[in-house]
């Protein structure tokens, strides 16, 4: 059994006057030891949604469906909160936040703050094994965190995210800020967090830096997850026209990226009614801005599969 399993995962807000934003719609996805798997997509599309969901950690106003089943059967999405804070959160999943120095105490040093989460999760290994396996100098340690740089306190973040010896790394945007060295160092250091056997939940936007640890690749684009499968295969041959977009958008791609904005998730429903789906309005396989023919259809192959109109 897989240390994580999403069966058509959908989290939607409610907000005042009726209004729905849908968040994330209908995402199944499974987290493997050993592999690192990224979930990429623009800014907004639902990717922090997504992990808050898997924590147990979304709004009051949010509502779910789907399933979210750890090995055990545990379904994340109906957790007591007792169980998420006791068993889950550190121990099933370790969280890496996006910016890792506003998670901590100003006044206590990074030994301390490491050396009291491993004791609350009865964790199996020391601050300075951690501090190494997270590529930090356990001389660092004894930092308070305004002295930490942005890559050390990351490091820091990671180690926190290690103290409970979860088999589930979550990384929410981990390079954020980081310069390019930096990025790789994170990313690289996530990869070998993988290669002790745990999986590693990435999200990012930086497909540069997905592309560079990724074993499997998931894109997501206004709520939806349309194409996933293994890394190299997907980024060598995009099936769906968004993830060509966001490869086409990086530097060696020619810097073009895909015009025009996603749209508001609180449209989604009424473009699909309108137009069939929602990429379309975006879709340079339909020229003149053709609406499609009702939902795209899924396709899978293999390990493969897009959720786009042939051709979409
Ligand atoms: N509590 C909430 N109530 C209503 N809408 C929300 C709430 N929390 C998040 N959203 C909306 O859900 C959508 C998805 O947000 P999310 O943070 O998951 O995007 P993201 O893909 O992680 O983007 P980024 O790359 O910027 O981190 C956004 O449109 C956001 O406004
Ligand atoms: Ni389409």
């Amino acid at each position: 059994m897989n240390p994580l399993t999403l069966q058509r995962l959908s989290v939607r807000f409610r907000l005042p006057r009726g209004v729905l934003v849908r968040a994330v719609s209908d995402a199944s996805l499974q987290l493997r030891p050993g592999r690192v798997l990224a979930l990429v997509g623009e800014s907004g599309c639902g990717k922090s949604v997504l992990a808050s969901a898997l924590l147990g950690l979304l709004p009051g106003n949010a509502e779910t469906r789907g399933r979210a089943l750890l090995a055990d059967g545990t379904d994340l999405l109906d957790a007591p909160e007792s169980d998420l804070a006791g068993r889950v959160r550190g121990r099933e999943i370790g969280l890496v936040p996006q910016s890792a120095s506003t998670h901590l105490t100003p006044v206590r040093t990074a030994r301390s703050q490491l050396a009291e989460t491993v004791g609350a999760l009865r964790g199996p290994s020391g601050a300075d094994e951690l501090a190494e396996r997270a590529g930090l100098d356990p001389a660092d340690l004894d930092r308070y965190p305004h002295e930490l740089s942005g890559g050390m306190a990351q490091r820091v973040a990671l180690a926190l995210a290690l103290a409970g010896d979860p088999r589930i790394v979550l990384a929410d945007e981990p390079t954020t800020g980081l310069d390019r060295p930096l990025v790789h160092r994170t990313v690289d250091l996530l990869a070998e967090v993988a290669g002790e056997d745990r999986a590693v939940l990435l999200i990012t936007h930086d497909l540069a830096a997905a592309r560079r640890v990724a074993t499997d690749i998931a894109v997501m684009y206004a709520s939806r997850i349309v194409e996933a499968g293994p890394a190299d295969e997907v980024l060598a041959e995009p099936w769906h026209p968004y993830t060509a977009g966001l490869l086409a958008a990086l530097p060696e791609g020619g810097f073009e990226p895909i015009p025009g904005h996603p749209p508001a998730l609180t449209e989604l429903d009424r473009i699909e009614e309108e137009w069939g789906c929602v990429f379309c309005q975006r879709c340079p396989d339909r020229p003149g801005f053709a609406p499609c023919n009702g939902d795209p259809e899924l396709v899978e192959h293999g390990e493969r599969r897009v959720a786009a109109h042939s051709p979409c």
